[in-house]
């Protein structure tokens, strides 16, 4: 039980460059994860046949498209993403307020007018390759712990679901905007695993025990030597967590 619910709470990170590896990676493990992460690698290359392939393969996806432009633009995509049937897309939340509350208005206007399912609208906060130091060099003095709750307290009063930040601010983001604002977590990296360009890192068991809705995970599991036994270690370390919560 543990199991399948941590498994729905694992989303891959599908950071590869052809339909036919995306196709392959979905079969390998399809029944070990809760959905496929498409980023701007893949989508730029394959387009929205992937997302098409994915979801005829029974797959769910979160269009990781990161929308940082103006209003209207970042609106008009995120109709475009909730057209093709996506579980989950995001925006920049230093794309700021009148950003964020243009798409969620537009999608869930269009939503119900085309008798669609709203996906999970996130905000990306602060990436989790940067630091205080990457917000000092583009002029932002305020650090990570609190641009962070202050960033997502900006989505959830423009009406996004929720936020992707680094597990480590957890729960600084449940004080800002309490329990039922989704957090998705990428940063995540088992305990021996390599760190790679990720700074703000926890491990999967320390992410759920601090409350994390989704776990976001690619390399650790791609790279790894058996990427279907590294996906059901991961979910095994999940499960274990969740049943201490
Ligand atoms: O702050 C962010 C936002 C998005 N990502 C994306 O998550 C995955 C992480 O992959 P790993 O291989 O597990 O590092 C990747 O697709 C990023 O684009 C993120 O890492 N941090």
């Amino acid at each position: 039980m543990m199991l399948e619910e941590a498994r729905k709470k694992l989303i891959f990170a599908l950071d590869v460059d052809s339909l036919e590896e995306a196709r392959r990676w979905v079969a390998l493990l399809h029944a070990k994860v809760g959905l496929f992460k498409v980023g701007k690698q893949l989508f730029t290359r394959c387009g929205p046949e992937v997302v098409h392939m994915i979801r005829s393969e029974g797959g769910e996806v979160f269009l990781d498209l990161k929308y940082h432009d103006i209003p209207n633009t970042v609106a008009m995509a995120s109709v475009e993403a909730l057209r093709l049937g996506v579980r989950m897309c995001n925006v920049h939340a230093l794309g700021g307020r009148e950003m964020m509350a243009a798409a969620a208005t537009k999608v869930r206007e269009e939503a119900a007018a085309a008798g669609l399912p709203v996906p999970l609208l996130l905000a990306v906060t602060i990436l989790t390759s940067s630091t205080d130091d990457t917000l000092r060099e583009i002029g932002i003095e305020r650090p990570v712990r609190e641009m962070v709750p202050h960033l997502a307290r900006l989505a959830r009063d423009a009406g996004m679901g929720g936020v992707v930040a680094s597990p480590q601010e957890i729960a600084l983001i449940r004080a800002a905007c309490g329990a039922d604002f989704a957090i998705v977590t990428p940063g995540v990296r088992p305990a021996e695993a390599s760190v790679d360009d990720q700074k703000r890192i926890m491990t999967p068991a320390a992410a759920i025990a601090a409350g994390a809705d989704y776990l976001v995970i690619g390399r650790p599991i791609a790279r790894a030597s058996d990427p279907a036994a590294a996906a059901d270690a991961i979910v095994a370390e999940m499960a274990a967590a969740l049943a201490a919560v």
